[in-house]
């Protein structure tokens, strides 16, 4: 359309536009020139100015992508930024390396901020340009519910995304889906998951390899068949969501003894959907403000864990007034996490399981069991008959075995962990010799308990 009505304005229309490129490219020199002699104040005048021009004039379409839309990620920023990890220009000249996994044999090569690259996508030019903008510490801010944040060295980053303005249906209509498409293709097929750990206020990624599966974990088999039935159907539940007007979420309290499994669980689940996990580690958390910027910037199709809940939050502490009136949160408090849990904030972005294991269900907070809080509890006990025959598959590949009788009955009279069972398994590669341990093991564990009695 700009183009049409550049045609339509004619050679003189050219001349302005010749006239406001060499402007803008004589600016910098211009800056050189007189930064000595004219104040600051006056200086950005003038260049606001020359921007106003060029902008007005110029021929070029710049779309700014913001990494966050308000407080969620946004999907276009995350799926240009892989897209363009592809397509860096040889001439770029500082670029970010990383590596997830120390086995893992390919860099991941990003754009640095202030860098520049161009991607050239059915005959067309487009150039993008990674801006990055320190906001200064404690700005204060109104939200759109009318509260004030306090936020503290907040990094905005935005990509920019510049071509021709003839081109503007070609950006919307096909580059912007071909980018958004490779991002989700390469999200679903055979991508390696990855565990997140918060760093004071940022997620660090690391390669998750956990090995556990719903085939590997050792528990009542009609229980993992219920849970297996639960995250199937919850993830196929988007529109039934929607239609009762609830956040896609769903919430699993895992408890149970030490050794009994419950980390392996949220492994197994995450192996099973193919999400990421968040364990969310809240005594690095430094107040409810904190934790909703972390929460924020979890991406959908993830598993959000809080380990050891009954440890690792407090469970008294109120919000703490401040002199002039404002809530300013001095603590991570029970309300705080609640609130995201089934509050307003957890709808902001989509499919997400949020699981909390605990080794004392009974210490914790009646909140944070009230019903429809916490979708399941799922308890993991001690090592059943069913579940040692799951062990000694994995470790020895044997479904049956002369043993296997006296260990089960041995089981049902005793408490052992299924991590205590495993330790007992891998003693030895020979099955035989390991099912013999074993044996001896819990025969040696419940004389010494008769002979306390
Ligand atoms: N139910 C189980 N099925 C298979 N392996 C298990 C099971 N329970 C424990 N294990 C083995 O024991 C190890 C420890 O288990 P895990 O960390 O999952 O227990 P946990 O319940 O999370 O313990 P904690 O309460 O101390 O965090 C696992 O790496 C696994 O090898
Ligand atoms: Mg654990």
């Amino acid at each position: 359309m700009a183009l049409e009505n550049n045609k339509a304005m004619g050679s003189s229309t050219k001349e302005i536009l010749t006239t406001a490129a060499s402007l803008a490219a004589s600016a910098m020199l211009f800056h050189t020139v007189i930064k000595d002699f004219i104040p600051s104040k006056i200086r950005n005048y003038i260049f606001k100015g020359i921007k106003y021009l060029h902008d007005h004039f110029s021929s070029e379409l710049t779309l700014l992508i913001d990494e966050t839309d308000e407080y969620s990620p946004n999907t276009i920023y995350q799926a240009a930024m892989s897209y363009l990890n592809s397509k860096i220009s040889p001439s770029v000249k500082r670029l970010r390396v990383s590596k997830l996994g120390i086995d893992d044999i390919k860099f991941n090569v990003s754009l640095d901020r202030g860098q520049e690259t161009i991607d050239v996508f059915e005959g067309i030019q487009f150039r993008w340009h990674f801006v990055s903008t320190q906001m200064s510490k404690n700005s204060r801010r109104y939200n759109n519910i009318g509260s004030l944040q306090i936020e503290e060295d907040t990094e905005l980053r935005c990509l920019e995304l510049t071509c021709n303005i003839k081109h503007k249906d070609k950006v919307f209509d096909v580059y912007l889906p071909f980018i958004l498409d490779r991002w989700t293709a390469l999200k679903n097929k055979g991508r390696t998951l990855k565990l997140f750990i918060n760093e004071r206020k940022n997620w660090s990624p690391v390669k998750l390899h956990h090995p556990a599966t719903f085939e590997t974990i050792a528990m009542d088999m009609e229980l993992k068949r219920t849970v297996m039935e639960d995250l199937t159907k919850f993830v196929q539940s988007k529109d039934y969501y929607k239609s009762i007007g609830k956040a896609w979420k769903r919430g699993y309290l895992l408890y149970g003894p030490p050794g009994t499994g419950k980390s392996s669980l949220v492994a197994a689940m995450a192996n099973f959907l193919k999400y990421d996990i968040y364990d969310l580690e809240l005594t690095e958390v430094k107040n409810n403000l904190s934790l909703r910027g972390l929460l924020l910037g979890i991406s959908s199709r993830s598993i959000i864990v809080v380990e050891d809940i009954d440890c690792s939050i407090t469970m008294d502490k109120r919000d703490i007034p401040t002199k002039d009136g404002d809530c300013e949160n001095k603590t991570v408090t029970l309300s705080g996490l609640l609130n995201f849990v089934d509050g307003l904030w957890s709808s902001c972005g989509e499919e997400k399981i949020i699981v909390f294991t605990t080794n004392y269900k009974e210490r914790l907070d009646p909140a944070l069991l009230r019903p429809g809080r916490m979708d399941m509890h799922i308890y993991m006990g001690y090592c059943s008959p069913c579940a040692f025959r799951t062990l000694a598959f994995n470790y020895h590949n044997v479904d049956d075995h002369p043993l296997f009788e006296e260990i089960e009955a041995l089981l049902k009279d005793t408490e052992v962990t299924p991590a205590t069972v495993a330790e007992e398994l891998m003693r030895s590669v020979d099955a035989n010799v390991a099912l013999q341990g074993l044996l001896q093991f819990l025969q040696c564990k419940i004389s010494d308990a008769n002979e306390t009695k």
